[in-house]
């Protein structure tokens, strides 16, 4: 099954009477499930793209399905709607809650997206916990924890909502090398155990050999895949 399929998906910016195509005409399929990612030097666009997928910004031409839903129809309470129910999010500076503990910023959107009782939201956020290595750090605030400790409070509370679609803009880019290479195992992981889909950005090159499906961008343009992504 297709979770995102983009065809002639173009996002111009006006800038001081000049346009940025900050994505050119780009096709692309990812299927459900997949483990991918978009790599490409600063300003290739990747976070342009990353932005529409997560239906934070729309195209300018073309059209961006996601999970079925051609997103440039969706008005900013239908986005939004749509976003809690079908993505999560994971940011390169973590963007936790500095004033709630480790359980609490995972159960944030299980109370601000979605309507979980009580003991089904404690179980979950346990769950999570746990399966990304940090079940002895719940009460603990953000900033008692290691930046690799806070990346997995994020990627716990990316999946809390059952979110079918996990997008990380440079998971990694304040990690060192070997808590990078290790969240990207262990998003890699829980998109195994919680059978989600995850695509993430990187210009590091060492990090990109361990997606599953690789899509290169160059000044807005997909020049390249390897492994199992489509470029139609
Ligand atoms: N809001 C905006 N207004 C004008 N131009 C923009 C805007 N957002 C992005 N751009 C331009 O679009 C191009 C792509 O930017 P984008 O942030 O998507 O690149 P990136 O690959 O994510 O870069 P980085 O790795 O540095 O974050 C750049 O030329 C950028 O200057």
């Amino acid at each position: 099954m297709k979770i995102v399929e983009a065809l002639n998906l173009t996002k111009s910016y006006e800038m001081g009477g000049e346009t940025v195509n900050a994505i050119q005409d780009v096709d692309f399929v990812i299927n459900s499930g997949a483990f991918v990612s978009f790599v490409g030097p600063s300003g290739s666009g990747k976070s342009t793209l990353l932005n529409m997928i997560g239906c934070l910004d729309k195209p300018s031409k073309g059209s961006l399905k996601v999970d079925g839903v051609d997103i440039s129809t969706l008005n900013r309470q239908q986005a939004a709607k749509f976003r809690g129910e079908t993505i999560g999010f994971i940011f390169q500076d973590f963007n936790l809650i500095p004033v709630l503990t480790v359980a609490e910023n995972i159960e944030y959107p299980l109370l601000m997206v979605q309507n979980w009782p009580t003991n089904e939201r404690q179980q979950r956020v346990k769950t999570l916990m746990e399966a990304v290595g940090i079940g002895d750090q719940a009460n603990k605030f953000p900033h008692q924890l290691s930046g690799g400790q806070k990346q997995r409070v994020a990627v716990a509370r990316a999946l809390a909502s059952k979110a079918k679609l996990i997008l990380a803009d440079e998971p990694t880019a304040n990690l060192d090398h070997d808590t990078a290479f290790r969240i990207i195992d262990l998003m890699k992981a829980m998109r195994n155990e919680f059978d989600t889909t995850f695509i993430f950005s990187t210009h590091d090159t060492k990090i990109m050999d361990s997606a599953e499906s690789l899509f290169t961008l160059e000044d807005g343009k997909l020049s390249q895949k390897i492994q199992g992504g489509q470029v139609r």
